[in-house]
């Protein structure tokens, strides 16, 4: 085992995600020579993923950790000792033997993702209760259970909350989750190798198999045509099914349609950006499981000012504690501010009343100047509504400068939009849809 490289994937830990670390780069085998490290990935789709989005972050910290650069070639193939772990695996992990990295791992799932460390909201309440029915009953009560919704807002989280708690039921369960671009990896090294018949085996032996992100399939013909036959026999036996998409999956273009009807099938549920209160409590649940000590005040603050997902959240208060930590200074709201200044303002810029004006004018395909007009048919009364919610909800501004904003409206047509759309987002599918694409669009 290379030391060089033993100490390169502690130092990355911090930066990457633990599925990062284990899907990418604990599979590669390092051997140090006289020229530098070399690499050794156990596929070529491997390889091409760590070239392009590691490789340069490996480089830089090698360079680090050597004290003068450090060359790295990678190549397909073993070298005769495999990398040893750098912190504790997910408890459920078993260690990658060497020949096999290709494959995905059974019960590879992340011991923190579970119900309990998921804050719950009214934005995502629905998702989680499907997961946890799901969890308890696999294969019958939804099935699939498909959560879809913008960047980082748990759905990840949730799936693997799902396996991890069908586990705790059943310890003998076996639950196979990756990401769509694994399971493309591991089709095409099995085209590749001729071993389709033991790639078809793997994913329909298991109890339940969840993919992340299947938008990633749109537009792979065959990776479409093989999923089809695998979820068609994964449903008929009653093995459940969990995949979570960045969007309605009706909405992905290049997706068969005869695959969407599946997805049909089951439970798709729309995880939401959280509101203020539910970012505030994830703070302050994230900064309690990480040791890291947030009082209320800057929960508020961060909370307040950053609403963009769950990730840049989380993101901030890794920053915060980083620092506070290197400065040895208690995390005040005052510290809290000045060092996020420039993020906080960034996050700021971001969701302004003129920008979902123009964002939701663009996006109903009316004009701007009519959106603010006093014009009331419906073709623009139902857009300029939403425009109002979403001021609202993704702003701090109140009822009358919202009203001010819409061409000088009183703050009661303000209150009366927020009501009515805030009833069609749960009755009318239509409306949720363009909510939901809005949302996405502004956050996003
Ligand atoms: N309600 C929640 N409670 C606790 N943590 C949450 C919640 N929602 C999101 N998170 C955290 O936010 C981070 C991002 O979540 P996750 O990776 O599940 O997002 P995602 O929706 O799958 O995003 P992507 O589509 O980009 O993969 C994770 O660390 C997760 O634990």
């Amino acid at each position: 085992m290379s030391d060089l490289w033993r100490r390169c994937l502690e130092r990355l830990e911090g930066d990457l995600s633990a599925e990062d670390l284990h899907t990418w780069l604990m599979p590669l085998q390092a051997r140090e020579d006289g020229h530098g490290l070399q690499l050794f990935a156990p596929n070529s789709y491997t390889l091409e993923t760590v070239r392009g989005r590691y490789l340069e972050q490996i480089e830089t910290v090698l360079a680090q950790l050597a004290g003068k650069p450090c060359a790295v070639r990678l190549e397909v193939g073993s070298s005769s000792v495999r990398p040893a772990p750098v912190s504790k695996p997910p408890a459920a992990a078993a260690p990658r033997p060497a020949a096999a990295p290709a494959t995905p791992h059974l019960h590879n799932l992340d011991p923190h993702y579970t119900f309990e460390t998921f804050v719950e909201g009214k934005s995502n309440q629905l998702g989680k209760a499907a997961a946890m029915q799901v969890a308890t009953n696999p294969g019958r009560a939804y099935n699939p259970l498909l959560l879809y919704g913008g960047t980082g807002l748990g759905k990840t989280h949730l799936m693997h909350a799902a396996g991890n708690l069908m586990r705790e039921h059943n310890p003998d369960c076996k639950v196979l989750y990756l990401r769509s671009e694994q399971f493309v990896g591991s089709m095409i090294e099995a085209l590749r190798a001729k071993s389709m018949d033991q790639f078809k085996q793997r994913f329909r032996s298991v109890d339940a198999l969840l993919i992340d992100d299947i938008q990633f399939f749109a537009g792979k013909d065959t990776t479409q045509e093989e999923f089809f036959h695998t979820f068609n026999a994964l449903f008929e036996s009653k093995q459940q099914i969990i995949l979570t998409c960045d969007r309605y999956p009706k909405e992905v273009d290049k997706l068969e349609p005869r695959l969407k009807s599946r997805l049909g099938w089951g439970l798709s549920v729309a995880i939401e950006p959280p509101d203020f209160e539910t970012r505030a409590a994830i703070l302050l649940a994230k900064a309690h499981e990480k040791g890291v000590a947030v009082d209320e005040n800057v929960a508020m603050l961060l909370a307040k000012r950053i609403r963009s997902n769950v990730r840049d959240l989380e993101g901030a208060l890794n920053t915060l504690a980083a620092r506070a930590n290197f400065y040895g200074k208690p995390i005040t709201t005052d510290f809290a501010e000045e060092t996020l200044r420039d993020l906080l303002a960034t996050h700021a810029q971001a969701v302004t009343i003129p920008n979902i004006q123009k964002i939701t004018a663009e996006y109903f395909n009316v004009r701007l100047q009519d959106l603010l007009s006093k014009r009331r048919v419906r073709s623009l009364a139902r857009p300029r509504q939403i425009a109002m919610t979403l001021s609202k909800e993704l702003t701090e501004h109140s009822l009358p400068e919202i009203g001010e904003a819409f061409g000088g409206r009183d703050h009661t047509t303000v209150m009366h939009a927020c009501k009515t759309i805030r009833k069609f987002i749960e009755t009318d599918p239509r409306i949720r849809q363009d909510w939901e694409q809005l949302i996405r669009t502004l956050t996003g």
